[in-house]
């Protein structure tokens, strides 16, 4: 036995790029892409971003350079997750919905050699790049275009994408990683607890992921994939290669619309897509829904998914599972493992347990719930709470540039601490309580928001909730909730407000211990969200702490 090591036969770097040639050959055929009036089999897909990517290697790009992405969910954006990563470049997706500024910033930062960017957010772009000091290298631009976006442009242009592409070698060797740890993609977190950070995955921590999640998922072949989860969130939580894995059909759109995605439902048969809850919410709470002709799986993830937003959208007909992850493991890597028993509960038991984020995924080698200073596991017991932390060949590299930062999340003990706070039930499965830092702490009792938030949910006139900290003189802090209610409440209509803030006071005192009933209810139009669509309680934070002590005001 000691004389049997690695080989060259089975050494080979592990990487997802190997999964498109492979569909090409498996389904060359059938329909990959879908996008308004384009549609592309996998055999074309396969050949266009060989030639995409020999363009891209002409333009002097080379292994270990980052170029940039400003794209929406369409096929240009699809065919660049293979496109850039084959010429041993690295894929930077940024989130369209940043400002110009913090473009900048992240152009910057990651070195980009190459940014390609749609139409619609050239100006954008532009602006970003007239922000780079004097001196310093803006990236070469390449263009996008797409007959669904009017805008005219007065900068010249040297390359666009469909040039590139057309003028690519369809032969290309393409550039395989020298080690699966080479880096593969850059990702900036959202940014909804401190400023965005740039993740760095390797080809092994890609494969690992996009092989996990569609076992965990159990995505069958040919799926048809509707993208309602933004490409550039966490790659896609990994499903842009995936569906090249199961040979699926992905159905790109630009903007998430209620009307059109129930239209592309039915009129593609979609039957997997993914979101945050707000993308379940919407769906289940927009003016007369209607029932679903087949089933669709529904992945979400990325925030907390209220119970009560499960159980309507579950009663349309999606199916849905539940799944946690981040970017630094680039998807998710904990699930609400369903077990068949649990299908003779009623509708709201079962909704409330797949609230649950559930257990490892099988890629994972541990995930567990710890004492953030001893690292000790806490009591499985549903109600100790401790820091989640996570092992496996999925977790990052690290942060661009920040080995600082890189060493307090990963540390000398083998694992990644999240700063998600959580509890482990008798029965094994875990469940978020909270982030750390949106722990409410009153009159020395913590107060998990999250916990707060699923009750304020099940009300029948709230939309969206959100549970913050107001800084109190006698309590330290008190539960403020923020909500948005069903057809809004008319501008300076106090007394229709005061309603409100009673009923759900009232509603809160009937179901939660007297210490985590908010004594302040905030009712808004739409609660303010991040760049990847999750509420943003920073803001909200400010918003409570302007307010005052409540403590003080009522003496
Ligand atoms: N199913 C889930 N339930 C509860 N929270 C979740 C779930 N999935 C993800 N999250 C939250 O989202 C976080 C990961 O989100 P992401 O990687 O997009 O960056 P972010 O944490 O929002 O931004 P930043 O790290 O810049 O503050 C997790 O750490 C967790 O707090």
């Amino acid at each position: 036995m000691d004389l049997l090591k690695p080989n060259p036969a089975n050494s080979c770097p592990l990487t997802p790029l190997t999964f498109l040639e492979r569909a090409a050959t498996v389904c060359g055929e059938s329909t990959s892409i879908i996008y308004n009036t384009t549609a592309y089999t996998w055999s074309q897909t396969n050949r266009r971003c060989l030639q995409l990517a020999s363009s891209i290697t002409s333009l002097g790009i080379n292994r270990g350079h980052v170029v940039s992405v400003v794209a929406p969910n369409i096929p240009a954006m699809y065919e660049l997750h293979f496109a850039v990563p084959m010429t041993g470049a690295v894929l930077n997706t940024i989130n369209t919905r940043l400002d110009a500024r913090m473009i900048s910033v992240l152009l910057r930062h990651s070195e980009t050699k190459l940014v390609f960017v749609d139409k619609l957010f050239l100006p954008l772009l532009v602006q970003a790049t007239t922000l780079f000091p004097m001196g310093t290298q803006p990236p070469t631009l390449v263009l996008i275009t797409d007959d669904e976006v009017s805008s005219s442009t007065t900068v010249n242009f040297h390359h666009t994408y469909e040039d590139l592409v057309k003028k690519g070698n369809p032969d290309f060797t393409w550039v395989r990683p020298e080690s699966e740890w080479d880096p593969m993609t850059l990702n900036y977190t959202s940014g909804t607890t401190s400023s965005p950070k740039g993740v760095v995955h390797s080809h092994r921590s890609i494969f690992i992921i996009t092989l996990d999640s569609l076992i965990d998922w159990s995505v069958q072949k040919h799926p048809v994939y509707l993208w309602t989860l933004p490409m550039f969130h966490s790659n896609g939580w990994s499903f842009s290669w995936g569906m090249a894995a199961v040979g699926g059909t992905n159905i790109c759109l630009r903007k998430f619309d209620v009307s059109l995605v129930c239209d592309l439902i039915g009129r593609y048969n979609v039957t997997y897509m993914c979101g945050a809850p707000v993308v379940l919410n919407m769906l289940s709470s927009s003016p007369n829904p209607k029932p679903l002709k087949n089933p669709v799986q529904f992945l979400t993830g990325g925030a907390p998914p209220p119970a009560a937003v499960l159980l309507r959208t579950e009663s349309l007909g999606f199916v849905v599972s539940h799944g946690y992850g981040l970017t630094e493991a680039a998807g998710v890597v904990v699930s609400c493992a369903w077990k068949p028993n649990w299908n003779d509960l009623t509708a709201l038991e079962r909704a409330t347990l797949k609230a649950r984020q559930g257990v490892r995924t099988i890629g994972m080698t541990e995930v567990d719930v710890v004492d953030t200073h001893s690292g000790k596991r806490v009591k499985r017991d549903g109600l100790t709470l401790g820091e989640v932390v996570l092992k496996g060949g999925c977790v990052m590299l690290g942060y661009l540039k920040d080995p600082e930062t890189t060493s307090q999340c990963v540390k000398s003990d083998g694992r990644l601490y999240t700063g998600d706070v959580g509890v482990i039930h008798s029965d094994g499965y875990l469940e978020i309580k909270d982030r750390l830092k949106d722990v409410i702490i009153s009159g020395g009792e913590n107060v998990c928001s999250v916990e707060v938030e699923s009750v304020v949910y099940m009300n029948a006139a709230v939309v969206e909730a959100a549970v913050v900290a107001r800084p109190d003189e006698f309590w330290g802090e008190t539960p403020c909730a923020f909500v948005s209610v069903k057809g809004g409440v008319t501008n300076g209509r106090d007394d229709q407000e005061k309603v409100v803030e009673k009923e759900i006071v009232e509603f809160c005192r009937e179901r939660l211990p007297h210490y985590m009933v908010p004594k302040t209810v905030v009712v808004m139009e739409e609660l303010p969200k991040t760049s990847t669509g999750k509420i943003q309680k920073v803001m909200l934070r400010e918003i409570a702490k302007s307010m005052g002590s409540i403590s003080v005001n009522a003496m």
